[in-house]
């Protein structure tokens, strides 16, 4: 089995005194070296398991391991941590700088604080990139798009074994999200880091991500590679008629047509056409049909 980015086991947090609860009994696995797309509606856990994974909240059910290693012991500051706060880069949503510095001051901060894993000119081609930022220019000064420019520099001149994105891209204008979103599947390719980036804009992550995990509700509802997922799905369309014995994840009837998505593949009898859905169909489908059974594949599955 290759080695292992994220595992969780039974993982939960739980809010306040009623026990209101972000994230519920999810046990799933990223592998190390994927671009892994966390998916799901608003509040449906992600910024929450992203700050657990990074150390910045502490689970309270269930396990979570990152690189070997507790998160929630990097911010305790125990030895059991050591080295692990160094090999995870977090950028959170709203992308916490220092606004009194200048970007300068800022990336040299990153260099003090990274010591011996810095890699200065990838910072510079990324603060330089589309026109550039002055690097005398303050952080409060800046746009949002330009204050996420700043955060994804320090994210990525740490060299990183594993980063965390919460929606990263939610600010930029589209071409400096392709060229970033190119830069970071660039460091990925090129030094087998593990990206796990939550975003909301699903038909870029199908073009980005090899690996999805779909949270609703706080539960996990689908994990694994992008391609077995979808194709262990099937789209069927025809006249309305009784559907075959799949796991029907959804199906819509407009007017006489019938339009299923359902779990399977291969042929299919009565008539169907079938076709195989978009990453975007398959998680729409799951989102508007909560009943439907999670489906993990087996690399996503924590050994019992
Ligand atoms: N500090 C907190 N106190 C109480 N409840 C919280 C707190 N932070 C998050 N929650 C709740 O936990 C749930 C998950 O929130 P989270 O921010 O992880 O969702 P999300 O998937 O990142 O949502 P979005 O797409 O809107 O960013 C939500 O119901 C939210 O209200």
């Amino acid at each position: 089995m290759t080695a292992t980015a994220i595992e969780a086991n039974g993982l939960g947090l739980g809010y306040g005194r009623r026990g209101r609860r972000a994230l519920d009994d999810c046990s799933f696995r990223v592998p190390a070296g994927r671009v892994c797309a966390l998916a799901g509606p608003n509040g449906a856990g992600k910024s929450t398991l992203l700050a657990l994974a990074a150390g910045l909240l502490r689970p309270t059910d269930g396990t979570l391991r990152v690189l070997g290693g507790t998160p929630s012991d990097v911010r305790a500051g125990t030895s059991r941590a050591e080295g692990l706060r160094e090999r995870i880069a977090y950028v959170a949503q709203d992308k916490p700088l220092y606004p009194q510095l200048t970007i300068g001051e800022t990336l040299r901060l990153g260099h003090e604080l990274n010591p011996g894993r810095w890699d200065a000119a990838v910072a510079e081609r990324i603060v330089e990139e589309d026109g550039g930022l002055d690097p005398g220019a303050r952080v409060r000064s800046l746009s949002g798009g330009q204050r996420t420019r700043v955060a994804l520099a320090l994210a990525l001149a740490k060299r990183p074994e594993l980063m965390l994105l919460d929606e990263p891209m939610a600010d930029l204008d589209p071409l400096a999200r392709h060229r970033l979103t190119a830069a970071l599947m660039t460091e990925a390719a090129d030094h087998g880091t593990t990206i796990v980036i939550s975003s909301h804009i699903l038909s870029e992550l199908e073009a980005t991500c090899d690996y999805v995990l779909l949270l609703d509700g706080g539960h996990v509802r689908l994990a694994g590679e992008t391609e077995d997922l979808v194709c262990a799905h099937t789209l069927l369309t025809g006249p309305v008629a009784e559907l075959p014995d799949h796991t029907v994840v959804e199906s819509r009837t407009t007017g006489r047509q019938l339009t299923a998505l359902v779990r399977g593949s291969g042929a299919v009898g009565g008539g169907w056409r079938t076709s195989q859905p978009s990453l975007e169909e398959l998680l729409m489908a799951h989102l508007r049909s909560p009943d439907a059974p999670p489906l993990l594949t087996p690399s996503a599955e924590v050994a019992a």
